[in-house]
């Protein structure tokens, strides 16, 4: 457990009603201040997720010479250096708990003139790096990095770098990203193939910001082009709620009886909803109102009013667009009527913990039936009646775990003791304030 943990205990409570509306999407919130920090000039963001892995990106631009400033709630001016106008930071780039931090700085960092340590908290220490470090090395970067080729790690930039075409091994949106940004400033065209599509809001943004970005369709996989040493343009962006985060209020808004809330303002794009279409096909009720458009990605007000669920064979495909929304679809399932089958989710293994393994553990603590495999789990499900509650159960510095178990707590008969809610404000700084707001 965290030095300062807080644990708290989440009680059965009211229905949740009313509307709320989510922080910043934390993927876009991450790619403003990266994209803004390589334009010349003033990029304005609003609706910024102010979390503390942000926060650690927003850090590291200003350590390497961006002028970062926040004007008032969620809202930020960036002023940026331009493309390969990044300087060597002062100190080593922290990156607390954020494996986005993690990847995408490394990724930038790797095509300028700079040598510098990147360090983190004791989950990111665990999580593996080698997945950035294969293609940065192809483009001419050098790494010493810690056993196992993990954090802390110091990273030697090429300058200049050299453009390769890498064929992901792995489903990541963080790898596919911290290649495009080392492309930025790399001479020729740097190439990405992804055969299973991943979150594309770098590619969205990128395009966004004026930079000469190719995607097309070859024999079945996506294939990325990005010509580098071009200027980006300053943009004036607004960040959408995070479906991310609203994750843990449709599932609670379905769980909890009498309920019906609307969430304003959630993300929409395609490689982030699946988890809205696994719910609806285990018997949820959300509907989505008033679907439009903000800042290049799709966004609609979600309203979720109670229903009673039954267990599904997710389809492993769909896995990428809701995988940060497992544990919590976990829980959806531990109250489901029948069972719910989960595979294709070894990903989920080298998150801020081994989301598979602590969900397995922190379920089985208040009394829910799930076996675990190599790839996902298995969940019977109680057919709504409260699972009786307890713990504590061990959160493992893991927020979407602190935030799942949070949810489990309002459906179980004692309430769930969370040995630590600290790591809720890496993502979902007002996530109690909110749960309390819904269900009063
Ligand atoms: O690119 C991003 O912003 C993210 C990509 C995903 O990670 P992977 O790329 O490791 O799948 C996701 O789990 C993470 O929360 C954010
Ligand atoms: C995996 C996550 O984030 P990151 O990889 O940025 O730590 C997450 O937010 O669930």
């Amino acid at each position: 457990m965290n030095a300062t943990a807080t644990p708290h205990r989440f009680a059965p409570t009211a229905p949740l009603r009313g509307t709320i509306a989510v922080p910043g999407d934390k993927s876009i919130s991450h790619r403003s201040l990266l994209l803004g920090a390589c334009a010349v000039g003033e990029t304005h963001i609003t609706g910024l997720l102010e979390g503390e892995d942000v926060l650690a990106t927003a850090a590291a631009m200003r350590a390497m010479g961006a002028d970062v400033e926040r004007l008032g709630d969620g809202e930020w001016r960036v002023n940026g250096v331009g493309v390969g106008g990044l300087l060597q930071p002062g100190s080593a780039i922290d990156c607390g708990n954020s494996g986005t931090s993690a990847r995408l700085l490394m990724g930038l960092v790797a095509s300028h003139g700079i040598t510098t340590s990147f360090t983190g908290d004791a989950s990111l220490s665990k999580r593996p790096m080698g997945r950035v470090i294969e293609p940065l090395s192809l483009m001419g970067a050098s790494f010493t990095a810690s056993p196992g080729g993990r954090f802390p790690l110091m990273l030697e930039g090429a300058h200049p770098a050299v453009p390769i075409t890498y064929r992901l091994p792995v489903a990541s949106a963080q790898v596919k990203s911290a290649v495009l940004l080392a492309g930025l400033n790399t001479p020729g065209i740097t190439t990405v193939i992804e055969p299973v599509p991943t979150r594309d809001h770098s590619e969205r943004m990128l395009r966004g910001f004026g930079a000469q970005l190719e995607v097309a369709e070859e024999d079945g996989a996506r294939v990325i082009r990005l010509t580098g040493q071009t200027d980006l343009r300053p943009q004036d962006i607004t960040v959408p709620g995070d479906p991310s985060s609203a994750a843990f209020f449709m599932v609670a808004a379905t769980l909890v009886e009498g309920s019906d809330l609307t969430i304003r303002n959630v993300g929409m794009n395609p490689t982030r909803a699946g988890l809205v279409g696994v719910l609806r096909a285990m018997g949820a009720n959300i509907e989505e109102v008033d679907v439009r458009e903000v800042g290049g990605e799709p966004v609609a007000d979600l309203r979720v009013r109670h229903a009673p669920l039954k267990g599904i064979e997710v389809d492993p495909a769909l896995a990428p667009s809701m995988i940060d929304e497992f544990p919590v679809l976990f829980v959806a399932a531990a109250l489901a009527q029948g069972t719910t089958v989960t595979r294709g989710l070894e990903e989920l293994r080298v998150k801020e913990s081994d989301r598979l393994a602590t969900m397995a553990a922190a379920l089985e603590a208040i009394g829910a039936r799930v076996e675990e495999c190599e790839d996902g789990l298995t969940i019977h499900g109680t057919g709504g009646e409260p699972l009786p509650g307890g713990g504590p159960v061990a959160t493992h510095l893991d927020h979407r775990i602190a935030m799942s178990m949070a949810v489990a707590g309002l459906v179980s008969r004692e309430g769930v003791d969370v040995d630590d809610t600290s790591p809720i404000a890496t993502s979902f700084p007002n996530f109690m304030a909110l749960l309390d707001g819904a269900t009063r």
